[in-house]
């Protein structure tokens, strides 16, 4: 088994009375995408501060290719970040933007001049040597941090958001490029967002924070289709969730009817809460369907149309149909066992919600 690059052990982090940081456990392997999801406040950046060298830890361990990274200051770190609003020097054009740091440290001419053009062209920028930086589109000012992140060949890269001043299609087209260039180069990257399709698109493990603790990690993958508990069910992509009981292995009850499901090892009547995506519910008529829901409302997306519904036990249900619904339809929802996940109901988490849509509000 090779050495993990970053390895945090019951790391605790405390600000005055305020713990940002709650027993926090993960390894990171080399040459993976790695991202820190969460609502804000939840720790990430906290996170990448003390892997940067800018936080001490109140108590707990962070190794470095096994080796503790205590007493290593930030610049003696192989660790570089790229902060939100990529902190370019608007002074200098982009050649020197990216050479800043080799200059400073009196690397000879010839050899900047080599790794500058090499960095440049590892993001495709090597045409645009000599603009000033404000010529620059927002992608393209990205491009210059990660040249310059990337010029001392760091073999961890942070990223704190740096995505999030772009526009919708830039953002995607760079999460795109991020992804290859991590693949391209094969160092770590540890890439803090809020924004849960980023994490899941670009992402080779997930770590889901809220309020300081890892709730779950996992790839998108899993991370997607078994969530932990309620909070990341709702906080990863859409989905309905509905209260149940597990009435024994296989066989869960919600809605006032019982269902085969694929989960198991619940004590027997435990009351679980139930999450089937929309995009597992297939519309038919109410002869066919599992269970009979209500229509209220539907928006054409393009590819699906979204539809909104409700059930007896007046649950609201979001649906991705291929087709259009009628208006105040009682119409059939159609899933297979395996669609169904069910989780332990957490009393602690009933306050989800409200934080939920506080932090949907922001
Ligand atoms: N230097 C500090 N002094 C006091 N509290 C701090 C300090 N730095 C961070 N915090 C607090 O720690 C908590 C976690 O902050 P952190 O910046 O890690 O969150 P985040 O998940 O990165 O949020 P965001 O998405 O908004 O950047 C927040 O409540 C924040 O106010």
């Amino acid at each position: 088994m090779t050495t993990p690059i970053i390895e945090f052990q019951h790391v605790n982090k405390f600000f005055g009375d305020f713990q940002a940081l709650k027993d926090i456990n993960f390894q990171l392997d080399q040459g993976k995408f790695y991202s820190l999801l969460g609502p804000s406040g939840s720790g990430k950046t906290t996170i990448l501060r003390t892997i940067a060298g800018f936080n001490s830890v109140t108590s707990g361990t962070v190794l470095f290719q096994g080796k503790p990274l205590k007493n290593v200051p930030p610049n003696k770190r192989r660790v570089n970040t790229i902060f939100q609003n990529y902190a370019l020097f608007p002074h200098l054009n982009v050649f020197d933007n990216v050479a800043f740091g080799l200059s400073i440290r009196h690397v000879p001419k010839d050899e900047i001049q080599t790794r500058v053009m090499d960095a440049l062209k590892m993001v495709h920028l090597q045409e645009l040597a000599s603009r000033d930086i404000n010529e620059l589109s927002g992608g393209q000012q990205q491009r210059v941090a990660i040249a310059r992140a990337i010029i001392n060949e760091p073999e961890l890269l942070l990223l704190d958001e740096p995505l999030s001043a772009l526009d919708k299609k830039l953002r995607q087209d760079m999460q795109y490029e991020l992804r290859e260039l991590q693949q391209r180069l094969g160092i770590t990257f540890v890439f803090v967002t809020h924004d849960q399709e980023e994490a899941l698109a670009m992402s080779d493990e997930i770590f889901v924070m809220d309020e300081g603790a890892i709730l779950q990690n996992g790839t998108p993958v899993d991370i997607y289709d078994e969530p932990i508990n309620h909070f990341v069910a709702d906080f990863i992509g859409e989905s309905n969730i509905v209260k149940g009981t597990m009435v024994k292995d296989y066989e869960v009850e919600f809605v006032g009817k019982r269902f085969e499901c694929a989960d198991a090892g619940m004590r027997p009547n435990e009351p679980v809460e139930v999450v089937l995506r929309p995009e597992d519910l297939d519309v038919t008529t109410p002869d066919k369907g599992k269970l009979i829901v209500q229509v209220d409302s539907q928006l054409f997306r393009g590819d699906h149309f979204e539809v909104v519904a409700y059930d007896a036990d007046h649950n609201e249900w979001l649906i991705h149909s291929t087709n259009p619904v009628k208006e105040d339809a009682d119409i059939g929802l159609f899933f297979e066992p395996e669609d169904i996940h069910v989780m332990r109901f957490n009393e602690k988490e009933a306050d989800f919600d409200a934080r939920l849509e506080q932090y949907e509000g922001e």
